[in-house]
């Protein structure tokens, strides 16, 4: 059996930086599965198309290039952001990007994957499943302080409404939903720094890897 590690959360929860250090202590492959949704939502509005039309999202979504996306700095704006959560409303989007996403959760020797739906729908198998969060308010500061500090403007309100509209719509939508799954362990980060974070993360997929033998 191999460690399938799913990490899931709404926006700035730390989901990615917590994925990306248990990849790292494990030695596994990480996908950060909602820079996908971010490339879809980007290349429509660059093609001039309507974040609405669900037709040329869906378009986008099979054409999609995954290679390179992390280095690809158009996709950490907050205006990505919204669109890759107006195009993940999709079921035709979501059902484009199921299969390299499962194919990267199966690869051989485990893997680490980080976004909304990898515990229910993506891996629902893996071994260990984090579903992590933090009040919207302490969501949107880090948020805020990482836009900022690459000199991106905004205000705090415009991004704690940012935050909490991304969330609502994320949770409601009918198509695999932002939802925790029975099996995830809960991390409310709310008070805890990133180190402290890291370790009751790491903590949980010890148990994880104790329970199964791994
Ligand atoms: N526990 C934490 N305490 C303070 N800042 C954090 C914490 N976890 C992450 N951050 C910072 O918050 C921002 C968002 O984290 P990130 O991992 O990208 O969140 P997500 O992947 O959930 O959107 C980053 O700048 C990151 O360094
Ligand atoms: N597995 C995933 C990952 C992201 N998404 C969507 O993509 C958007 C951007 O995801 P992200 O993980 O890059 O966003 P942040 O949490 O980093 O702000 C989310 O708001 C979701 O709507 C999704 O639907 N399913």
């Amino acid at each position: 059996m191999t460690l399938i590690i799913a990490v899931d959360g709404p926006a700035a929860s730390g989901k990615g930086t917590i994925a990306a250090r248990l990849a790292q202590t494990y030695g596994l492959p990480h996908l950060d599965t909602g820079l996908l949704y971010r490339a879809v939502g980007v290349k429509v509005l660059e093609d001039g198309d309507s974040l609405d039309d669900e037709a040329a999202a869906t378009e986008a979504a099979r054409g999609l290039d995954a290679s390179g996306l992390s280095d690809d700095s158009r996709l950490t704006t907050g205006e990505a952001g919204e669109a890759a959560s107006r195009v993940a409303s999709f079921a035709g989007v979501r059902a484009a990007l199921l299969e390299l996403q499962q194919a990267f959760a199966a690869q051989a020797g485990g893997a680490v994957l980080d976004g909304r739906d990898i515990g229910t729908v993506i891996a629902p198998g893996a071994q260990a499943k984090l579903f992590v969060t933090a009040t919207p308010q302490v969501r949107a500061t880090r948020r805020w302080k990482q836009l900022t500090a690459r000199g991106i403007e905004i205000s705090f309100e415009d991004m704690l409404a940012d935050i909490q509209r991304r969330d609502e719509r994320d949770a409601g939508r009918g198509s695999a939903p932002m939802v925790q799954a029975d099996d995830a362990v809960l991390l409310d980060t709310t008070d805890m720094g990133i180190e402290a974070a890291f370790d009751a993360a790491r903590r949980i997929v010890e148990a994880a890897r104790a329970k199964y033998g791994l």
